[in-house]
């Protein structure tokens, strides 16, 4: 990354403005996963040893502008001092005079947690007024938020205007392994891409096809491309409008020598549930009143051979509905498959691979799983991430 850090400048005495992305999933004011409050551990730490102020900001949920009492940030603060076992002091605002006041309370080495920004209409529209008033708190920015550096916001990009502004660890980490694995990868490189919807993934198959040796797809929207090689696919999820597209990506992997993998065979199901009645079939003998909800084990083992053959492998998107133990199987294959390839570098790319690759206890057997669902599809689209663009050049 071409992108100063925290290692490039002083922070001691320092009063810092941390962007994290602590937007944890919670159920009943409870956080019911706190990776990401975590995966900014080491740049908290760092900040704080190294004798600065530490100020953390974050988003949580869409409030939208305004107040939402189960969206305050309080928990998430009581959870970061459990993992750091020290105090941390927390705010109900994000800046203005009382928020001031807590800031000159601060020593060095001490950590305040700021309210919500979202609970400011500012934060979204990227206002500057919102931007300078955060940059007033404090002598430097930092942005640790990769899970929000697609979002061009006043605590993730404008009050970068106001204030020397460098990247934290996890940002740096996040970025130099997407960016590796786009520019330059070991091969057999290969990409996975699953999910609901061709739409959502266009930019990421386009750019990912000119880099990757192997294409493998999978989940809703492989059912369009199956479609475009002509086959029937009952009531599979089906974007008429993209089959056209789905025949020029084949079409560009054969041009590009892109091996390109689709299912063989299919899991279908006679409705959409988890006490359906399925069966396996062949991908050119889906059933007109049934529809594809995963992958068959044929396609999983051929899709865990590529796997084992290749040196990098970025998984985006479930192969089937893995939410339904039904339709699990496919997804959990290729989760194994990646646990096991000791010879091959695994990125996940955030989002409900992350989330599956979680529930199937595989965590720690990944290289890389992204905080970033949204940022890192973005970033895999060749996007540039505005959270990363405004932060200094080395
Ligand atoms: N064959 C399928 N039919 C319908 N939905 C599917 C199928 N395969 C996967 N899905 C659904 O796709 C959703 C994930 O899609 P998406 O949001 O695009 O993935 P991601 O969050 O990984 O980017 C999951 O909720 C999953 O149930
Ligand atoms: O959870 C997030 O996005 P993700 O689910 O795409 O990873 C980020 O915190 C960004 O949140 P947002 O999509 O409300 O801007």
């Amino acid at each position: 990354m071409n992108k100063k850090t925290i290692k490039d400048v002083d922070v001691k005495g320092k009063t810092v403005f941390c962007r994290v992305d602590f937007n944890v999933p919670m159920q009943d004011g409870k956080i019911t996963d706190d990776t990401r409050i975590r995966a900014a551990l080491p740049t908290i730490q760092y900040l704080a040893d190294q004798g600065a102020k530490v100020l953390l900001a974050s988003h949580l949920g869409r409030p939208k502008g305004q107040v939402v009492e189960e969206l305050r940030l309080t928990p998430v603060a009581k959870r970061l001092e459990e993992l750091l076992g020290k105090k941390v002091v927390k705010v109900d605002e994000a800046y203005g005079a009382a928020v001031k006041a807590e800031v000159d309370k601060l020593n060095n080495g001490d950590i305040l947690v700021l309210e919500n920004v979202r609970f400011y209409p500012g934060e979204e529209k990227n206002d500057p007024e919102l931007a300078k008033a955060f940059a007033e708190l404090a002598d430097l920015y930092v942005n640790d938020a990769f899970g929000a550096a697609h979002r061009a916001h006043a605590s993730t990009a404008g009050i970068a205007e106001y204030l020397p502004s460098v990247a934290g660890f996890l940002m740096e980490k996040e970025i130099n392994v997407l960016a590796k694995a786009l520019d330059n990868p070991d091969r057999p490189f290969t990409a996975i891409i699953g999910g609901a919807k061709v739409k959502d993934k266009i930019g990421v198959i386009e750019n990912l096809l000119e880099r990757v040796d192997n294409l493998i797809i999978g989940g809703g929207l492989a059912y369009t491309f199956v479609k475009a090689l002509g086959h029937e696919i009952g009531k599979s999820l089906l974007e008429e409008d993209k089959i056209e597209l789905a025949k020029s990506f084949m079409e560009r992997a054969k041009e590009k020598g892109v091996r390109f993998y689709m299912p063989v065979d299919v899991v279908v199901a006679d409705d959409f549930s988890n006490d359906a009645n399925t069966k396996v079939v062949d991908i050119d003998s889906i059933p007109a009143d049934w529809e594809a909800l995963d992958i068959g084990p044929k396609t999983a083992e051929i899709y865990a051979d590529v796997i084992q053959q290749s040196k990098l492998v970025v998984w985006n998107g479930p192969m089937g509905v893995f939410e339904m133990d039904a339709f699990a199987k496919g997804t959990k294959a290729v989760a194994e498959s990646l646990a096991k390839a000791e010879h091959t570098y695994t990125v996940i790319g955030g989002g409900d691979s992350a989330a599956a690759v979680e529930k199937f206890g595989l965590a720690d057997k990944m290289n890389h799983i992204s905080t970033g669902g949204g940022a890192s599809l973005e970033f895999m689209e060749g996007k540039k991430l505005p959270g990363v663009q405004i932060l200094e050049d080395k």
